[in-house]
């Protein structure tokens, strides 16, 4: 039956409005990749204070023709709750979010490895092989993709890969020292534990700072191990 004559015209272009919405939500991670790759969030914590959009242009030293570009993905990013827009003196500048403010490097929950790896194109790629992978033999999207048997023996050929995947774990297991400061009593009555999968270490690294007496082992991939 033709959907036209079954469905009201507001109730399909409702349909349409949400159908749109969700297959261009990629510009999501996108835009804030495009901020983190432009160092954005720094040059906004740099600045003290909220950024008109000539300051943004100029720290960046791109061509003054791209000002409406960035001032399109700046509008965009405040909407998602990644920066915030001030209106000082009847001029629109730029704050940091508290979602941006975790992609300031080198503070301590820096996030941008976590932006960095999720965006990366190879992983972002993979994605396109869904129905093949589904359709046919391979066990994972990785051999579908590549002809590898999974991600893992992927990264560890591949030294980058690997680096961006261990900084960007090490930046998400940083957040423990935030669990361990409100949930200590989880630990009560433990002597030893394991991480297994436990990469880098950092997450036990976290731990036994809190728990010196706690006997803590990694276990991971010897390439992982051998880092
Ligand atoms: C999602 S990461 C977790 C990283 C870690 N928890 C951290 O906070 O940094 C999963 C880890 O499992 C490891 N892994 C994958 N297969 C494994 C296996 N068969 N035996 C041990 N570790 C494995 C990977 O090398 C990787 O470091």
């Amino acid at each position: 039956m033709d959907s036209e004559n079954v469905y009201k015209a507001s109730e399909l272009f409702q349909a349409q409005a949400h159908l749109y919405d969700h297959i261009l939500s990629f510009l999501k991670p996108m835009s804030i990749k495009w901020a983190v790759d432009l160092n954005i969030p720094n040059i906004i914590h740099n600045h003290g204070q909220p950024i008109t959009l000539p300051q943004l242009v100029a720290a960046l030293q791109i061509p003054e023709q791209k000002t409406a570009c960035v001032q399109s993905l700046m509008r965009l990013l405040p909407h998602n709750n990644f920066f915030i827009i001030v209106n000082t003196n009847e001029q629109e500048t730029y704050d940091l979010s508290p979602a941006s403010k975790l992609l300031v490097k080198g503070t301590d929950h820096c996030l941008t490895p976590m932006v960095q790896l999720i965006t990366n194109p190879f992983l972002v790629d993979l994605y396109n092989h869904l129905s093949k992978w589904t359709c046919g033999e391979e066990l994972t999207i990785y051999e579908t993709a590549l002809g590898k048997d999974d991600y893992w023996s992927f990264m560890h050929q591949n030294s980058l890969h690997l680096k961006s995947f261990n900084e960007a774990m090490e930046s998400d297991s940083n957040f423990v020292r935030l669990a361990l400061r409100d949930c200590k009593s989880v630990f009560d009555g433990l002597t030893s534990l394991v991480d297994v999968g436990g990469g880098t270490g950092n997450t036990a690294k976290i731990i036994c700072e809190t728990f010196p007496m706690l006997k803590c082992t990694v276990l991971d991939l010897p390439q992982v191990v051998g880092l």
